[in-house]
């Protein structure tokens, strides 16, 4: 098949969070099964300044009413991929991506309709006819609209696939403020109280929706999990799946892992106390090899449970325990891990920053990693937590609650820790019964360690399910 990704981060390329993994990984499983797949993602000033790209195509110019837009397609061939960015200089040569300082650019709306429009304007530049466009969150959500309402009958045989990667980031922006969409002759149908919600636009408008676990699938019908989009979410139930993410064992593998200073595997995890000692020494902490430390890798926001982790923090520091946490985000966030490191030195470090080396270092050396989060459409650290005998923490939402086990209620196929209600002290009960079965039962901790180092969630699995959708869809 013919497979277009509208994307706005690949790792490797660029990367905020989660969505450049899967940006990455799937459309690699899915070319490694036989497909042909390109990637469209926005020229953000971050790749020019790495990667001075030849253009793909003459000039591009695209009309509309209010704006004429000229711009480059430029393109570079990455892992037997063709990868092609939307060269617009307005729009994405910026520092951020979506944001300055943590706040978000007042255009966004208009710079990412105007990003699915170029897409859909270069496929046709390049003579590109897609079986399938797949698209992502917000940033692209727009596409599938735009191609429905395509006048040129250009993509009658396209179909559109869209996956729904966090529905808290829905992307509602007023209509008078995107030129781009602003005098599409269809948009109305679009606009409530002159805003346009691009998730609902999206999950009315694709052909099919996915979201990347099944359990949040589920969630995501429910009044609760919905993120207010609900109503619209059960009349597409029939459209509706959820696709468990992978792990990219090529990235996350601790035999081979090229970011730290010892390798290991289920068998001998001399490699792992090594690890847990540079861990130690990076971050400050003293080098204690009986004390276990506790790690947590992620964008600093409400979701990622700081709101049950901040209040108990006190708590935690009356047990002998380490803790490190790398992440960037909510300034207010920042403050508080910030002054707590302050405060207790010797036990708890936080990097406020972003860096894939200490990403994998905390995965390698930490003992246990912690994902108390509100929500988890997915979730892949608890993955690469697994694979590097490293117990996961979480909250038995979403996805983690599709990929952890319980050491209380499932003992012979635990993986870790899961606590459900949404409060810090389910949370401190939850840690306590991981530092006694870390204490006191070294054999038993052992087992799920190595239990978790042998479980599997490929890409490949998750490529074979796309793919058969995709199918579906043309069958
Ligand atoms: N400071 C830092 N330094 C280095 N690396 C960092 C980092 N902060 C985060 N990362 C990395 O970014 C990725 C985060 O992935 P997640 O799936 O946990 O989160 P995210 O919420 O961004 O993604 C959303 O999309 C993904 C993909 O579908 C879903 O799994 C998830 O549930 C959903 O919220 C991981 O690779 C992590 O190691």
């Amino acid at each position: 098949m013919k497979i277009v990704f509208a994307i706005s981060e690949v790792e490797d390329l660029v990367k905020t969070g989660g969505l450049a993994d899967v940006g990455k990984a799937l459309p690699l499983a899915l070319q490694a099964a036989g497909h042909e797949v390109s990637i469209f993602l926005p020229y953000y000033k971050t790749i020019a300044q790495q990667h001075n790209l030849p253009e793909a195509c003459p000039a591009q110019t695209l009309f509309t009413e209010s704006k004429v837009y000229h711009f480059t397609l430029r393109h570079m061939e990455w892992r037997g991929v063709n990868v092609y960015f939307v060269d617009y200089p307005e729009y994405f040569d910026r520092d951020g991506l979506y944001n300055s300082a943590y706040e978000a650019y007042g255009d966004n709306g208009e710079r990412f309709a105007f990003f699915s429009g170029a897409v859909l304007h270069a496929l046709q530049s390049l003579n590109q006819q897609p079986d399938i466009i797949h698209c992502h969150d917000w940033h692209s959500a727009m596409l599938p609209f735009l191609l429905k309402q395509d006048p040129s009958g250009y993509f009658a045989n396209t179909k559109s696939v869209f996956t729904i990667h966090n529905a808290a980031f829905q992307g509602v922006h007023r209509l008078e403020d995107i030129p781009f969409l602003r005098h599409h002759p269809s948009i109305l149908n679009q606009v409530h109280g002159g805003y346009i919600n691009y998730l609902q636009s999206a999950i009315e408008c694709a052909d099919k929706i996915t979201t990347v676990s099944p359990n949040y699938a589920t969630e995501l019908l429910t009044n609760l999990g919905s993120h207010g989009l609900h109503d619209r979410l059960v009349q597409r139930a029939g459209d509706l799946s959820g696709i468990l993410n992978g792990c990219d064992y090529s990235q996350w593998n601790p035999m081979t892992d090229g970011y730290i200073p010892a390798h290991f595997n289920a068998d001998d995890l001399s490699g792992k106390a090594e690890c847990k000692a540079n861990l130690q020494k990076r971050s400050n902490l003293p080098k204690e090899p009986g004390v276990p430390v506790f790690g947590m890798v992620c964008r600093l926001t409400e979701q990622k449970g700081f709101g049950y982790l901040v209040p108990i923090l006190d708590r935690l520091m009356q047990h002998k325990l380490q803790m490190v946490i790398i992440g960037t985000g909510d300034p207010s966030v920042c403050q508080d891990l910030g002054e707590f490191a302050e405060q207790h030195p010797d036990k708890f470090a936080f990097i406020n920053g972003f860096s894939t080396e200490h990403a994998h270092l905390i995965e390698a050396g930490s003992d246990f990693f912690l994902m108390p989060s509100q929500f988890e459409p997915c979730g892949l650290n608890q993955m690469y937590s697994l694979a590097y005998g490293t117990v996961p923490i979480v909250r038995g939402v979403g996805g983690l609650k599709d990929t952890v086990i319980d050491a209380e209620q499932n003992p012979l196929d635990a993986t870790g820790f899961v606590f459900f209600e949404p409060t810090p002290d389910a949370l401190l009960n939850c840690i306590r019964r991981a530092l006694l079965a870390y204490h006191e039962c070294s054999t038993r901790f052992r087992e799920m360690q190595q239990r978790g180092m042998g479980t599997r969630f490929t890409w490949e699995t998750a490529a074979t399910a796309y793919l058969s959708l995709y199918e579906s869809m043309h069958a």
